[in-house]
């Protein structure tokens, strides 16, 4: 039986992949896996019973990644999961920021007489706007969200322009040979009439734009930002607003900084919000956790490396070690030591930390169990599991 804990709402589509014969959900204080959206576990107390968390979403900086990684926790996230709806507000956010559409609704709304139609005509000139066709818009981050945000504003007649340092080969191959890759972030910051952002929230992206970058952007330039708060720095953004350094801020993070300002448009961090999306994550979030729960299989992790290896044996071992020479030597001649066949094995190393699994052909619950305890005081062993087929 795992034990699992939530945090949000999780949407019932993926919590019910966890088959109530085999798990048990808000039940125990001591979870094996932890399901959350935007919760901030940063200074949470984990339990030591913890194996694994998975943010149904994109962004990890809720979670104390590193700190997981070092207390053997695998963090996974949703990779792409929510990108479409992302992209949709952003595409959304682009059209209100050239077409006052709500201020002119919220007029019409105001009108009184019968002479609704007369007074419009007469009045409308005050919402006229305009297009986006053939301005150019900067994508800073060619991710999932990026990438579609690039392709679709390409498609509405935009020209687009990307920068992004570490682009994953998947993901430049989906973006189209229209979209023009800038060599540095001052190209897309000079240039553009509207920038974008999609990065995730690093200590390398805080503050990522701030007074210098704002100072190199056009006065009649626009920011989007539905990555992360931090990512803009606010009091600099709010400056370069009021004094007419740029046209305008568009953020889905609320700070009260950011308030009662006609040329900043806040919404309540809607980009993930959508029923599809929230089905997405929650069905990936559940798939990887299952996966890694009952088999020890990685994949969509943030902190450990993708390991998938099909069951071939009665026992599955798991390790999680610090990325140091010869663990492999260790754990093989440990197994071997009980006079145990190895089956299959796999192993990946990520930064400072590996990941292992053999799959040995033994029933023995007392040889894998004397195996565990040897590798356990191993200083550079974080943690062994023992998984039956
Ligand atoms: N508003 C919301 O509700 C919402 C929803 C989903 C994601 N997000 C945020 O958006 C972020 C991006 O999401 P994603 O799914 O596209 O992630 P992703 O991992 O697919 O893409 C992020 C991209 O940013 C790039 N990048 C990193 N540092 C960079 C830098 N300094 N300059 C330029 N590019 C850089 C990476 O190389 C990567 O290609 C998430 O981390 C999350 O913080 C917000
Ligand atoms: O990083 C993400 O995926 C988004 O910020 C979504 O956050 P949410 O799950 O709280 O809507």
């Amino acid at each position: 039986m795992y034990h699992l804990k939530t945090f949000n709402a999780i949407a019932s589509e993926g919590l019910e992949r966890f088959d109530k014969a085999n798990y048990s959900i808000n039940e125990s204080d001591n979870p094996d896996g932890i399901i959350l959206r935007s919760q901030n576990l940063n200074d949470y107390d984990f339990p030591k019973s913890v194996l694994a968390v998975a943010r149904a979403g994109a962004g990890t900086n809720n979670v104390p990644v590193t700190q997981c990684a070092e207390n053997g926790i695998v963090v996974f996230n949703t990779p792409g999961a929510n990108a479409n709806a992302v992209k949709e507000l952003v595409i959304a956010s682009l059209l209100l920021s050239v077409r006052p559409m709500i201020q002119g609704a919220n007029w019409v709304q105001t009108l009184e007489g019968d002479d609704t139609e007369k007074q419009v005509e007469a009045n409308k000139k005050q919402f006229a706007g305009h297009e986006l066709y053939g301005k150019k818009l900067g994508v800073i981050g060619l991710g999932s969200i990026g990438a579609m945000v690039a392709n679709d504003a390409y498609r509405l007649g935009m020209d687009v322009m990307g920068y992004d340092p570490h682009v994953s080969v998947d993901t430049a191959w989906s973006i189209s040979r229209r979209v023009k890759r800038a060599k540095d972030m001052s190209e897309v910051l000079k240039e553009c009439d509207f920038i974008t952002i999609h990065v995730p929230l690093l200590d390398s992206t805080k503050g990522l734009i701030s007074n210098k970058e704002l100072a190199m952007m056009k006065e009649d330039a626009t920011l989007l930002n539905f990555s992360r708060g931090e990512i803009v720095d606010v009091d600099a953004v709010v400056s370069a607003v009021n004094d007419g350094n740029i046209a305008g801020y568009i953020s889905d993070f609320a700070d009260s900084r950011l308030l009662h300002n006609d040329k900043i448009l806040v919404l309540p961090h809607l980009g993930a919000s959508t029923e599809e999306a929230e089905v997405n994550c929650a069905k990936m979030a559940a798939a990887t956790l299952k996966d890694f729960l009952e088999n020890g299989n990685i994949k969509n992790s943030v902190n450990f490396p993708t390991v998938e290896m099909r069951f071939s044996s009665p026992y599955r071992l798991t390790v999680i070690n610090k990325n140091v020479p010869n663990m492999l030597g260790v754990i093989s001649s440990l197994i071997a030591a009980e006079d145990i066949n190895i089956d299959n094995m796999i192993n990946r190393g990520r930064g400072d930390f590996a990941y292992t699994i053999v799959d040995v052909n033994e029933t023995s619950d007392e040889k894998i169990n004397r195996i565990i305890d040897v590798l356990t005081e191993n200083e550079n062993i974080i943690k062994v599991r023992a998984i039956k087929d």
